[in-house]
């Protein structure tokens, strides 16, 4: 299935993957980062920001899909969080043992930590991420080996950067009356009292042991993102509103937040715990549906806890 790798007009390596019904994603590999996904009518459904580069030697823009490993928003160690983003990946060449199926169009990269220069080199690892685009869905199955003789611990975050037409008109259904963490709040525990989330300020938030399947509705444009999840129990909800988004600055444009919904794939209360070789393998699968899936109709015990066929 085709697969155009070329350079950007910075240098940067990028891949182009189409499939048979003419949905796309590109993908840096600086950072592994999915910087666009369309669909068949090439609309773009993913959120790049119109600003510049992030700050601090990450080469790539705020927006599309990008993964937090081995650390999430840890403060004590810079230079693990966020590590597998601001490192040049590689095309893996030996992705098995995971199978593939036609009418897909896929990459698999890989970041192994021998190639990864740290001030204090101690981490012992090989993280493969395969990025697949079938019948439209945009599929991601990350996969950490530890490659040490002790065991490693690490915490994950898959941060999805959604288009949307208007912030306000969002409602995002599946994590209703569970238990969060209000990162506006000292990370204080708070269990969600809302039917749906919906948006009229800054949140961030991190939802723990959500459901496998998290719709987010977005009403003025008829359109229902299905990000469906597996090995991720948590999920982090974030939108910056104006005065974050002013604060933020060089990387994101003022009027950005009001076209963007993160809604990220994680594992963060609880970090993975690999022992020597052992392997641990994520799954997101993001989806869209039209409108007559939306609020209201929502059938929870269909939508929100069936089953995976993943056809990469
Ligand atoms: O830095 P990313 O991956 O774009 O994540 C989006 C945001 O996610 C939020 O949860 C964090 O508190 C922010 O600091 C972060 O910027």
């Amino acid at each position: 299935m085709p697969l155009n790798m070329f350079k950007d007009k910075d240098g940067m390596p990028r891949i182009i993957l189409t499939d048979p019904n003419g949905s796309s994603v590109e993908v840096l590999l600086y950072g592994a980062q999915v910087v666009s996904w369309k669909n068949q009518k090439k609309e773009e459904l993913l959120f790049m920001s119109s600003k510049g580069n992030r700050k601090g030697g990450n080469k790539a823009k705020r927006g599309g899909i990008s993964v937090w490993f081995p650390r999430f928003g840890d403060v004590s160690s810079v230079e693990e969080d966020g590590l597998g983003r601001k490192r040049l990946w590689s095309l893996d060449r030996d992705p098995s043992p995971l199978p593939l199926s036609d009418n897909h169009s896929s990459v698999d990269l890989i970041l192994k930590s021998s190639g990864v220069y740290l001030k204090t080199p101690h981490l012992s690892f090989e993280f493969r991420l395969r990025i697949c685009v079938s019948g439209g869905k945009l599929i991601m199955i990350p996969r950490v080996r530890n490659t040490d003789n002790k065991a490693f611990s690490f915490t994950f975050v898959m941060t999805n950067y959604l288009s949307v037409s208007d912030i306000s008109e969002v409602r995002i259904e599946g994590l209703e009356t569970l238990d969060y963490f209000d990162n506006l709040i000292n990370r204080s525990r708070f269990t969600e009292q809302a039917d749906a989330i919906t948006f009229d300020a800054e949140m961030d938030r991190v939802y723990l042991h959500s459901p496998n399947k998290i719709a987010i509705i977005d009403h003025e444009k008829k359109r229902t993102f299905v990000l469906h999840k597996n090995a991720m129990p948590d999920a982090v909800v974030w939108n910056p509103w104006d005065r974050k988004a002013k604060a933020i600055g060089a990387d994101l444009g003022v009027g950005d937040y009001k076209v963007m919904i993160c809604v990220s794939s994680a594992t963060i209360e609880t970090p993975i715990v690999l022992k020597p070789c052992e392997e641990w393998k994520g799954y997101q699968e993001l989806s869209t549906v039209s409108s007559s899936y939306c609020s209201g109709q929502l059938d929870p015990t269909r939508v929100l806890y069936s089953t995976l066929h993943s056809p990469c």
